[in-house]
């Protein structure tokens, strides 16, 4: 019997739409739209360099309330495959921007285009942007708020995004359990990827995932997690709190991006808005002790400023595009903290072993000889 075998699948072309995206600054950018898509969809209006991972970028809650521009100039080409390889259980930018959305999709993963998922679940998004003059604008003038709308809309006000506390909107509400490892990990849900869930469940661990505001510091446990998530991480006060109470009874603690800003704000750093923010899959990041450069996966628009951590911690990590701290640790508890990501999805795998970091801290801290 002869097979045919399909190579590319093809999604039909819907009927577009001219329309803006119009910056708070004034800037405004054309592109087309679906027709069906007539409403004004304002956010932070953000730029990935990333070639791929847009199916991960997409359903990473630390883009909550924010218009994601795609720098690559051809996305969706591989399609998007079922919910199990997604970061959380939906998409949660505002919008998304292309220069060339691709019709055709092959993998062997792939379910449906990634038109069709986006119209799926009411996520607006724009086509045929000069995705490299707006990435330029927002370069120099940094990241702003914007809207994409219909060519006719008057628009004359835009929300102050970074007022808002979006971690609230994406924290689990209850707590949940995962694993059934003799250590128990409580992983402080501000918007956590799941592939950070999948990696800490290497390890022989129960997790407890808990509300961003959730207090389990009269609760036995063996380590913290602390994870990212979307906004501006001063406007987490309650769980930076509940971080300064879990650190002083010297449990591990490991946290990523916001987790990094959460830990340094605990320890009484400060934390700044970067101009344009690092999102993209190859960030260097310079280990300082070994002097070994790692390329990084990084989703995030603030820092933590170096001057202001105590003589307790130290950088042990620096972003070589900018210097700016992609690493902390304190000098002699066990608690470390990263600003990229380490669990990758979508990005390198180089920097995993910061999860092995953790796992051995809780042993070491428990008394149990450690597994590697
Ligand atoms: N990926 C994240 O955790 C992002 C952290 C924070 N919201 C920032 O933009 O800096």
């Amino acid at each position: 019997m002869v097979q045919i075998r399909t190579y590319y699948k093809y999604s039909m072309n819907t009927m577009t739409l001219t329309a803006q995206l119009v910056l708070k600054s004034g800037e405004v950018f054309y592109g087309e739209v679906p027709v069906h898509q007539e409403h004004i969809s304002f956010g932070e209006v953000v730029f990935n360099t990333g070639m791929v991972g847009y199916v991960e970028a997409l359903t990473d809650p630390s883009y909550a309330g924010q218009i994601l521009v795609f720098t690559y100039p051809l996305i969706g080409n591989y399609g998007v495959s079922s919910s199990q390889s997604w970061e959380s259980e939906k998409i949660h930018v505002r919008g998304a921007v292309f220069s060339e959305l691709s019709p055709y999709y092959s993998n062997y993963s792939s379910q449906f285009s990634l038109a069709r998922w986006l119209t799926d679940q009411k996520i607006p998004y724009m086509t045929g942007v000069d995705t490299r003059a707006l990435t330029k604008c927002l370069r120099t003038k940094g990241v702003e708020p914007g809207a994409i709308a219909p060519m006719n809309a008057k628009l004359d006000h835009f929300e102050n995004f970074d007022a808002i506390n979006w971690v609230e909107e994406v924290s689990i509400k209850e707590p949940q359990y995962y694993g059934s490892g003799d250590k128990l990990i409580i992983a402080i849900d501000c918007g956590m990827k799941e592939n950070i869930l999948r990696s800490l469940l290497r390890y022989p661990v129960r997790v407890k995932r808990v509300p961003f505001d959730y207090d389990f510091t009269h609760e036995k446990f063996d380590g913290v997690f602390i994870s990212n998530g979307p906004g501006d991480p001063v406007r987490c006060q309650k769980t930076i709190t509940i971080i300064r109470k879990a650190m002083a009874l010297h449990k591990p603690a490991f946290g990523i991006c916001l987790g990094t800003q959460l830990m340094a704000l605990a320890a009484g750093a400060k934390t700044y808005k970067l101009p344009f923010g690092h999102r993209s899959h190859n960030q260097p990041c310079l280990h300082l002790m070994t002097n070994r450069c790692y390329l990084t996966s990084q989703n995030h628009g603030y820092a933590v400023d170096e001057a202001s951590l105590s003589s307790d911690w130290r950088v042990t990590f620096r972003n070589l595009n900018d210097q700016s701290v992609a690493g902390i640790e304190h000098h002699s508890l066990p608690f470390f903290s990263v600003q990229f990501h380490p669990e990758a999805a979508p990005g390198p795998e180089d920097t995993q072993w910061l999860f092995q970091k953790f796992f051995d801290a809780i042993c070491v801290s428990s008394g149990t000889p450690e597994v590697s």
